[in-house]
């Protein structure tokens, strides 16, 4: 498989890659190219820059995955990648330290005028008299937004003494409390702050949110900072107000169109430090996101559970360390329920049993839907569209927990409804091996693996020859057996683990054999 790292991500993100994909490199990638070239790839890394519009979508025939090396993916139509059931993920947290200490840097130059007092130095002027700056000491600094970097902010201007009120409508107060910080309304941020600065994404709701109305009831003289995204503060109201005096200065990271034109109205407002998109532009954090990146590039590519993947239900790392384990049973389980049914699926029920009813599961489920669709259906089925694949199908979703749980510390019970009738099948883990325990209420113990042949029938002597030589005259060998007990009186079930193709006539060949009820085949090849 193919990978294309753009933008400039860190050579990092290609030591991790080039193992295991074929991965080109263009750290500049002019719009028109992109649309030329993605149809070749599978997964995609990048920054900022490269805009993963609508468009490019509709031709990335054999797009998997698209890595975003940062926090922000306002630059990837995540819409129409869900649609297509590409994985979007991000590299969150790589970059938190970074862009909190450049607000840091940007909120200490704005106060002290350091790049105009630089830059007139160098010009041979020496001003001292001109350059005299405010204190962070005791100034009230307003965060919107207190999430990992406006948190991060919080923490390291309370050691500058200032005294902070946050508004963040999604923050749970404990959250804040454990920070020390005071909550309030934006109107009290708006009237009480001396500094404000907004970490929050560009969203609907947050376009414009500080703009000329609200401005004119800052207190005169407020000083304004945006290292999130460009249009927060709207740009030409800030320029207004900052030559108006009403802001006394701005710090701006990020612009509503990038690279910052010189028709922006904050290209030439007076009073003003610009960087030109520089909050995540350190060497540490570039490398962790393009670590980060790339592991989840990785990982959505051989078909493992991303957790920083944004168009999924999100899973704590803490969750993923517990479920990941149970994954590939949970899709193998899927897969055998399926392989054993027939007619249209009607209805699909996940019954978690013992210590895993008390974890969120629903990435579990999802791996039994994937498991489930991926043998019947052309569209390749992954974690990101599974569940709008059984929606699309009238499939009805169940998930039941219970933390009582006979003969195991946990098992999952899958069962799958057809017009034709039921059909279930139980796993465990036994260490961190997955085992198929039941099938139909016959005990078994089967590995999950390769091909596996399901033939419940009679319990009289001879069943097993009878199907294994049977098998034997098509020279197909069987490299594992099970018989299931059953309290079902004078039934039983053999599961025999097959190496070789076999075809659906000798399928039907068994399936006729005297006292055999059914044959069905799953194939562990095909999820
Ligand atoms: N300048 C840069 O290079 C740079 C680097 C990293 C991140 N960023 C940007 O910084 C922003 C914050 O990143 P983060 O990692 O802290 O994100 P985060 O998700 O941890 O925090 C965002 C916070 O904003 C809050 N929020 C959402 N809508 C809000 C609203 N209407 N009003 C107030 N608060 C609201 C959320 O509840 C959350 O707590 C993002 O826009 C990100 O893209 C910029
Ligand atoms: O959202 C982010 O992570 C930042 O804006 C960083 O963007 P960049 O990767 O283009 O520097």
């Amino acid at each position: 498989m193919k990978v294309l790292v753009a933008d400039g991500v860190s050579p990092k993100a290609v030591d991790i890659l080039q193992g295991d994909f074929d991965v080109v490199v263009k750290d500049k990638l002019p719009a028109e190219e992109l649309l030329k070239i993605i149809p070749e790839f599978d997964g995609i890394i990048v920054r900022s820059a490269s805009k993963v519009t609508k468009e490019v979508i509709s031709k990335a025939a054999k797009l998997k995955v698209i890595g975003r090396a940062g926090v922000g993916t306002d630059n990837i139509d995540i819409t129409a990648a869900t649609e297509r059931g590409i994985i979007v993920l991000n590299a969150p947290e790589g970059n938190t330290i970074a862009a909190t200490e450049h607000t840091m840097a940007m909120m200490l130059s704005m106060s002290r005028m350091i790049p105009i007092a630089n830059e007139t130095l160098h010009k041979g002027e020496w001003n001292r008299k001109k350059y005299v700056g405010v204190e962070l000491r005791g100034k009230t600094l307003g965060i919107i937004g207190l999430g990992r970097i406006g948190s991060g902010v919080a923490k390291r201007a309370m050691a500058f003494d200032m005294n902070i009120i946050a508004y963040d409508p999604y923050l749970n107060e404990d959250r804040a409390q454990a920070l020390g910080v005071k909550t309030g309304s934006l109107g009290d941020v708006i009237k009480n702050a001396d500094f404000i600065t907004v970490h929050m994404p560009l969203t609907p709701q947050t376009k414009d949110m500080l703009n000329k109305d609200n401005i004119a009831q800052m207190k005169k003289g407020v000083r304004l900072v945006n290292c999130a995204r460009g249009g927060i503060i709207n740009e030409a109201d800030l320029a207004a107000a900052l030559k108006s005096g009403q802001v006394a200065a701005a710090a701006i990271d990020v612009f509503t169109s990038e690279p910052l034109s010189p028709d922006n109205p904050l290209a030439s407002a007076p009073n003003i430090v610009l960087t030109p998109h520089l909050g995540a532009s350190t060497v540490e954090a570039q490398i962790g996101v393009a670590i980060d990146a790339s592991h989840g590039v990785a990982a959505a590519l051989k078909g493992e559970p991303v957790s920083t993947a944004v168009n999924m239900a999100p899973v704590s790392a803490e969750t993923m360390g517990k479920i990941r384990p149970y994954l590939a049973l949970s899709e193998r389980l899927g897969c055998t329920v399926q392989s054993l049914s027939d007619g249209p699926i009607q209805s699909l029920t996940v019954q978690y049993n013992g210590e895993i009813a008390d974890i969120d599961t629903k990435m579990m489920t999802i791996a039994v839907i994937k498991g489930m669709l991926n043998p019947i259906l052309q569209t390749a089925v992954n974690y990101v569209n599974a569940p709008s694949m059984a929606k699309q199908r009238n499939i009805k979703i169940q998930e039941i927990k219970n933390k009582d749980v006979a003969n195991f510390a946990n098992l999952i019970t899958v069962t799958l409804k057809t017009p034709t009738g039921e059909q279930s099948v139980q796993g465990t883990l036994f260490g961190t091996e997955g085992r198929i325990v039941a099938i139909n209420q016959h005990r078994v113990d089967v590995d999950p693996h390769a091909r596996i042949l399901i033939c419940p029938h009679i319990n009289r002597p001879g069943m097993i020859g009878l199907v294994g030589s049977l098998l034997a005259k098509y020279n197909i060998n069987i490299s594992g057996m099970q018989v299931g007990k059953t309290s079902i009186a004078g039934t039983s079930i053999m599961v025999l683990t097959i190496d070789d193709d076999i075809t659906q006539d000798i399928i039907d060949q068994v399936s006729k054999i005297d006292g055999i009820f059914d044959a069905k085949l799953v194939n562990f090849y095909t999820i």
